[in-house]
């Protein structure tokens, strides 16, 4: 039995951009769509309940972070990740690779995994594609990711070669490690930078060892937009039609609308919620930083154009003292309204989808979002 499976509803006319659905073991979610990042088994200042009510369908976690805090086996004796965290919908968790690379500054990669310090204390860790697998299987997340190396852009050809192909080596040392592949869906990371005859051959390793899904990863590092969405242009074709597609680390509005033209399914990023978090909102007219003092004796919403709870209850002026002030529930209300602008989003691109109209929706949001068209 394969516990996630993707159907495909249609494609746009206009674009490549394709509406779908992904069936997991804890409920479907319809696809493009973004989802919110719960890095320590919480969407930071978000309840399960204020999620669910965004109509969030699937949330993010994140193998390293658990590992260290509180421990994948405390994790496990609570019955897993949904039960600890009391999430009863899709929960899809990185696998650490990137983490590794990302958060901790001493670091040895090897064939049989990478050594590293722990972020926290410093001590020396081990991670592998063994541990990765045991560690997710011990979350229960309903869809795992095999562990990868994401290099650092930008990287010479020789080295995303080697990468590559150890990269590969990880992915079917992976599926030997996973233990619950009736219920847990692991995805394989295609990697190989800008270089297209290295994605072509990650991609070709990747899909001969059939993984129910597969994500893009090694994006969202720091190269040029055009530069990213050139890559997605040749990779994601190289993807089976039938199997979701996930593009790593991919976030901001405009980024999400040309993933979804070039064919991504789903996405995830900490934006919305990290620039919540200094008091920066997402609006239909681009960014805006709430904490600004223009907005002292602005009694108006964060967005005239949001229905969400907090644009129907809430002024700038209000958001604005609460964040001055630095008190939580001003985080939570920007995070809030962050989250369901992308989900809304998300909502407006299925639905154009839907319509054959993608394209022209791409135009009238970058027109109004302050997006300068190439
Ligand atoms: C979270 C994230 C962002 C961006 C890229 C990557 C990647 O290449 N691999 C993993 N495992 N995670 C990633
Ligand atoms: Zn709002």
């Amino acid at each position: 039995m394969i516990p996630i499976t993707y159907e495909l509803i249609k494609t746009d006319k206009q674009t490549g951009a394709r509406l779908g659905r992904v069936h997991t073991p804890h409920g479907s979610f319809d696809t493009p769509t973004f989802m919110p990042v719960g890095t320590l088994a919480t969407v930071k200042t978000m309840s399960p309940e204020e999620l669910s009510s965004m109509q969030a369908n699937i949330i993010l976690s994140n193998t390293y972070h658990l590992w260290l805090r509180p421990g994948e086996d405390i994790i496990e004796e609570a019955g897993g990740l949904h039960k600890f965290m009391n999430w009863d919908k899709a929960i899809l968790t990185d696998s650490g690779g990137f983490q590794v690379f990302s958060l901790s500054d001493m670091r040895q990669i090897e064939e049989k995994g990478v050594h590293f310090r722990n972020h926290l204390n410093g001590e020396k860790l081990f991670l592998s594609p063994e541990k990765a697998m045991h560690i997710q299987n011990a979350l229960g997340s309903d869809i795992m990711m095999a562990f990868d190396e994401c290099p650092p852009y930008p990287a010479t050809y020789d080295y995303m070669k080697s990468s590559v192909e150890r990269t590969s080596r990880w992915a079917e040392r992976c599926l030997e490690a996973h233990k619950r592949p009736d219920i847990q869906g692991l995805f394989g990371i295609v990697q190989g930078g800008e270089y297209e005859e290295l994605r072509r051959q990650s991609a070709s390793e990747l899909v001969s060892l059939d993984f129910p899904g597969y994500a893009i990863g090694g994006l969202s590092v720091g190269e040029p937009k055009d530069v990213m969405n050139q890559v997605l242009e040749f990779t994601t074709p190289l993807l089976p039609a039938n199997k979701p597609r996930y593009l790593m680390g991919v976030g901001s509005p405009d980024a999400l609308i040309d993933g979804a033209i070039r064919g991504v399914d789903m996405f995830d990023c900490v934006l919305p919620t990290r620039i919540a978090r200094n008091g920066t909102c997402m609006t239909s007219h681009g960014r805006l930083v709430v904490r600004n003092a223009k907005y002292a004796r602005d009694f108006s919403p964060i967005d005239e154009n949001c229905d969400c709870h907090v644009c129907k209850n809430y002024t700038r002026a209000y958001i604005r003292h609460l964040i001055k002030c630095n008190e939580t529930f001003g985080f939570r209300l920007t995070t809030y309204h962050n989250l369901h602008f992308l989900l809304k989003l998300m909502e407006q691109v299925r639905t154009a989808i839907k319509e054959d109209r993608l394209g022209d929706f791409k135009e009238s949001f970058f027109e109004q979002y302050g997006l300068n068209q190439e």
